[in-house]
């Protein structure tokens, strides 16, 4: 008799994932199985996946389980592991919290971005503490079809790089990643941004992120392209002593961004749960016997 594993999905923007809560971390979550969860006929579906694990007892977050209790082990569709998540963090503490997990207000979920502190308001908005961005030196250009940019390399634990275009549609259907020049500027991959001018600190975006292909929401990504956005305009908040906050809209709904005088980010969005069911536990081990 097959036994059941229960998930949930939920989404932050749009940016959809299946939840799988896992506190002792039991599950063997191998990458096939997760690309099969994420399938969105076959499977699931969801952008990425997840993991909802005690800190203490997943071997990537031992060490920060003193901070935080709870680690979230993000997987993107394909399976792969991505340092952080923007929006599936979101998703994870409004998920922490409808378990009874936490209650209302401050929490820090573990990352392998490192612990980000997360605050759920009275009316279910999240703000997440961001960290600051890098922005590596390096020129390079990105192109799609016949049109090319440059990009600027924004790290927000994991790896963006974001073009200033004309026109979003310029970008493309965006099936397949962008290329770049030099062609070995990103060996680990690279989650991508367009981005247009909407108005005064309020800019729009596409994603075409790393190990899954375009989303219609990317937190890490808006956070990078509000940093970009404000360098780009002469805007520092560590010069000028001021925070500078842009709206940032994405196909899937608007994430506000705040560079703080420190140069901390935060984001706030929203989250939600749409589902809760079961997994069919023959269903996960045949996959592994289809595709060993
Ligand atoms: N959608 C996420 C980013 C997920 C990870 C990314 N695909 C990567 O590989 O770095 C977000 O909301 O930040």
């Amino acid at each position: 008799m097959s036994t059941r594993i229960a998930f949930l999905k939920g989404h932050g923007t749009e940016n959809d994932f299946v939840i799988v809560p896992d506190p002792e971390n039991a599950l063997e979550l191998s990458p096939a199985a997760v690309a099969a969860l994420c399938d969105r006929r076959a499977g699931i579906g969801g952008d990425g996946l997840l993991h909802v694990v005690r800190s203490a007892a997943h071997p990537d977050a031992r060490h920060l389980a003193s901070e935080a209790e709870w680690f979230m082990d993000y997987r993107n569709g394909d399976g792969s592991i991505a340092e952080m998540c923007g929006n599936g963090v979101r998703v994870f503490a409004h998920y922490l919290q409808r378990a009874g997990h936490v209650g209302e207000g401050d929490l820090a979920v573990a990352t392998r971005g490192g612990v980000k502190s997360v605050h759920i308001d009275k009316e279910g908005d999240i703000t997440v503490g961001m960290g600051k961005a890098l922005l590596p030196e390096g020129d390079v250009t990105v192109s799609v079809a016949d049109h090319s940019w440059p990009a600027r390399n924004v790290n927000m634990g994991n790896p963006h790089a974001v073009a200033f275009v004309d026109d979003l549609a310029h970008a493309g259907n965006l099936f397949t990643a962008p290329s770049f020049t030099p062609a070995t500027a990103y060996p680990d991959g690279v989650n991508v941004e367009f981005v247009v001018d909407r108005g005064p600190r309020h800019v729009a975006m596409r994603v075409h992120e790393r190990g899954v292909g375009e989303t219609r929401s990317c937190g890490t990504g808006a956070c990078a392209v509000a940093v970009a956005a404000a360098r780009r305009d002469g805007l520092d908040p560590a010069v000028t002593g001021s925070p500078v906050t842009y709206a940032v809209d994405l196909p899937g709904g608007r994430l506000v961004i705040t560079e703080r005088a420190d140069r901390e980010i935060e984001m706030t969005g929203p989250a939600v749960i749409v589902a809760e069911g079961e997994i069919d536990t023959d269903w996960l081990a045949g996959l592994e016997t289809v595709n060993p």
